[in-house]
């Protein structure tokens, strides 16, 4: 299954061939407390998601000088097809948002079931083709090794992630937008590891009656393992489905480029700035979530490119605003044994601790709600750490949240997506999909945690899982 993602602007800038391989979908059911829910797994081949460009900075200022005057969306809509009208009368159009979330643990108890999900997913634990069947064995093991770290993180910050509270907020004020600009929209909220599912939310849309749909991703940024991620999930769901498959689709891939969104970022950074006594000598330290090389290297990722830009973007917009503070890009957040996207955060407010940067303000990036990696991992580890290495005076960007201004522009966004909107191919084909069979499943299962285990016990991952996980 293939679809094409496109530029809005008018011009092919962000033109791409966004393949997605053909999957397999099981449904398989999960305990969490009392509690069964059905969750959809993805078991993918040959990632070869977007072909990130590797642009050189000249190439950047070039290509954001056209994105400024055309202020581009990368969407992409499904395939080209034509909806076929089996009835002669005109109907109503009833126009639905799916906003598409990460999700988060809401108790402690769900912080294990959460992992499982999260580490059960091919775009963030990619195992070669081989290895595939260790996929699960290799979540529930991860996920249990990793939970009581976790636990204390979410234990940290009240005892759950604040992620559903937040993006219910986010998607009412976003109707309410809408609403003001003259269309009237329901607004969805879709998960991928944890409640409501993005299953949960499509069935309700189904119920709705819905006509056409645009799909948000809350990622400003495109990575394959968060917006790709939801992606695949949704068109799964989307395929072998008559009344889905029908139903005309846009989906916004990524908006870091876009000026209300620049612009919003540009002043939260200006009003902390405005916080310390010297706000011409303050460090902007833009922090984003990292990811491992790998995927930027060998699956194109174009997570690092869109974050550069997005960094040069806002800091041009200061600069236009007489603000011409140094600032630094770092990566945070890693997990596992492999080498994730650098400089690490943590190391390098170490490093401008110890050359005599005396104030600082963190950004996050790559998230627009507040969530265990801005409240926990930067308002209390790296704080401490910089206020350890010499640094005096710290300061933190709030995540944008309702910023009327933002929330503003991704409803400018959703109406630029809709006449984009296109229907899936109706080909339900099923060659490569296998039915879920519950004795492979189990069989799978028993070797694949035993192989696991071994894997495990190897001194090498061992040691790497020790330094990383716990
Ligand atoms: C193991 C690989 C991971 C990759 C790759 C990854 C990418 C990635 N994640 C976010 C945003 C969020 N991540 C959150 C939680 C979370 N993420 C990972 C791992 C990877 N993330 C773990 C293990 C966890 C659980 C928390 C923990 O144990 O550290 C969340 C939810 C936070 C919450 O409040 O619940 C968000 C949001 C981005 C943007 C990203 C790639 C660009
Ligand atoms: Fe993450």
């Amino acid at each position: 299954m293939e679809a094409a993602a496109a530029s809005l602007s008018g011009s092919n800038i962000f033109h791409r061939n966004y393949r997605f391989s053909r999957s397999i979908i099981r449904s398989r059911y999960i305990a969490s407390g009392s509690r069964y829910f059905s969750n959809s797994d993805l078991n993918t081949q040959n990632h070869s998601v977007f072909k990130g460009p590797n642009l050189s900075n000249v190439q950047i200022q070039k290509r954001n000088l056209r994105l400024q005057t055309n202020c581009a969306l990368g969407v992409c809509t499904f395939p080209e097809n034509v909806m076929e009208s089996h009835h002669s009368h005109v109907v109503e159009e009833k126009l639905g948002v799916l906003l598409l979330n990460l999700g988060g643990p809401e108790t402690l108890n769900d912080v294990q079931p959460f992992l499982y999900n999260l580490f059960a997913d091919p775009d963030i634990i990619r195992l070669p083709r081989l290895l595939r069947f260790l996929q699960r064995p290799l979540a529930k093991l991860i996920s249990v090794l990793r939970a009581p770290k976790s636990k204390e993180g979410y234990a940290a910050i009240g005892g759950g992630s604040p992620l559903r509270k937040i993006t219910d907020e986010q998607a009412d004020a976003l109707r309410m937008a809408l609403e003001a600009k003259n269309v009237r929209a329901n607004v969805y909220v879709g998960m991928r590891y944890w409640f409501p599912f993005t299953e949960e939310a499509i069935e309700q849309i189904k119920r709705d009656r819905i006509t056409k749909l645009v799909v948000l991703p809350l990622y400003p940024q495109f990575s394959i393992s968060t917006t790709g991620s939801s992606i695949r999930v949704l068109q799964h769901i989307f395929k072998g489905d008559a009344y889905l498959s029908r139903l005309p689709v846009s989906v916004i891939l990524s908006w870091y480029q876009r000026q209300g969104y620049i612009n919003s970022m540009a002043d939260l950074i200006e009003k902390e700035l405005g916080k310390f006594a010297k706000p011409e000598e303050v460090m902007i330290f833009f922090s984003a979530h990292g990811v491992p090389v790998s995927y930027v290297e060998e699956a194109g990722d174009p997570y690092k490119d869109q974050m550069e830009e997005c960094i040069y973007l806002i800091m041009q917009e200061l600069k236009a605003r007489g603000i011409g503070n140094d600032h630094t890009l770092a990566y945070q957040s890693r997990v596992g044994p492999v080498q994730w996207l650098k400089p690490y955060t943590d190391e390098v407010l170490v490093e401008i601790g110890q050359k005599g940067v005396k104030s600082l303000l963190a950004v996050p990036i790559s998230f627009v709600s507040e969530h265990i990696e801005t409240l926990e991992e930067i308002d209390m580890e790296y704080k401490h750490l910089a206020l350890e290495s010499g640094i005096k005076n710290w300061g933190r960007v709030p995540a944008l949240g309702c910023n009327s201004l933002f929330i503003s522009d991704l409803a400018d966004a959703v109406v630029e997506a809709l006449p984009l909107a296109k229907a899936l191919s109706a080909s339900t084909e099923n060659d490569e999909e296998a039915e879920y069979d519950p004795l492979r499943y189990l069989v799978k299962m028993f070797f694949g945690s035993i192989l696991a285990f071994l894997l495990l016990l190897t001194p090498r991952v061992l040691l790497a899982f020790r330094n990383s996980l716990f």
